[in-house]
């Protein structure tokens, strides 16, 4: 490949996988009520780099933004997919388009492209000198692979602020992006808001690093009068110069569908 063409964006979300998908918190807000765009701009550097690093199965920096655009805000109850295509290799660096879709309003779901851009990113060693990308590498990563009727409905990269004195991910934040995560079918299912009601079963099978790239996938297995349960199974990608895919956890939680004033109300009842 070689240098970049002009940003040249779709205006629907491509049928392949998001680089990450999440679900902005009001911590996430800005004074006027949306997604803060330092949030979208943290999200789209953290969206860009995981296939640059992929692509240079080695850590990289980030070199540029060579463009930015915010089309529409983001709200708070969005589910945020952020795609992201390699689309020049040079010596050192790797430019990705990122372009970003919002869906939104559960009772009668619409999806919006909310934001576009590229960015460039150079490949570093372990010392954090820059090295020469290699040949693509073809081969998927190895290891475990999900379930195909499971929805990837999150997909997050865990910070620094997410580990436990050991040096893991912490329990407690796998646990609350599990919640999110199930919420998402069962919200899709109730039309409505939904309330945690209950964990049936929880099991840590592994721990989780920093660096790894943390998908929920997540299939709804009970609709009852008011309640929604799901299965929900994480999965880790790591070590991007060989990557490799481990199940992490896996759960069942059951929500209810409530109404605004958070009263369950009857799932299909208008
Ligand atoms: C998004 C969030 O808010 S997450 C925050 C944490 N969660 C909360 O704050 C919710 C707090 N709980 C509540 O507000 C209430 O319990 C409600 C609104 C969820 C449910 O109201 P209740 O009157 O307690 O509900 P009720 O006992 O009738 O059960 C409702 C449904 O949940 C199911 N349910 C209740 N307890 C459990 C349980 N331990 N395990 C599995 N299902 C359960 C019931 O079987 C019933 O299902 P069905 O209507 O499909 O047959």
């Amino acid at each position: 490949m070689t240098a970049a063409s002009s940003p040249s964006f779709p205006t629907t979300p491509p049928a392949t996988e998001p680089a990450l998908r999440l679900m902005p918190m009001p911590a996430d807000l800005n004074s006027a009520g949306d997604v803060f765009g330092g949030w979208v701009m943290a999200m789209v550097d953290i969206a860009g780099a995981l296939p640059a690093i992929r692509r240079a199965r080695s850590h990289v920096v980030t070199m540029a933004v060579n463009s930015f655009v915010f089309k529409q805000p983001i709200s708070v109850g969005d589910v945020v997919s952020f795609h992201a295509d390699v689309v020049a290799v040079g010596k050192s660096s790797i430019t990705v388009d990122v372009h970003v879709f919002a869906e939104r309003h559960p009772a009668d779901p619409v999806v919006v492209k909310v934001t576009e851009a590229r960015m460039t990113y150079v490949a570093v060693d372990r010392e954090g000198c820059k090295r020469v990308v290699g040949p693509e590498s073809t081969s998927p990563p190895g290891g475990e692979r999900p379930p195909a009727d499971k929805e990837l409905v999150l997909r997050v990269v865990p910070m620094p602020a997410d580990l436990n004195p050991s040096g893991d991910v912490f329990g407690g934040w796998i646990m609350s992006m599990v919640d999110i995560a199930g919420a998402v079918p069962a919200i899709r299912v109730a039309r409505s808001k939904v309330a945690t009601v209950a964990v049936d079963s929880f099991v840590f099978k592994q721990p989780v690093s920093m660096g790894d790239i943390v998908s929920f996938h997540a299939e709804v297995v009970r609709v009852g009068r008011t309640s929604i349960t799901v299965d929900v199974e994480v999965y880790a990608e790591r070590h991007p110069e060989d990557p490799v895919v481990v199940k992490v956890t896996e759960a069942r939680l059951t929500y209810v569908a409530v109404d605004e004033f958070r009263t369950k109300r009857t799932i299909g009842a208008g």
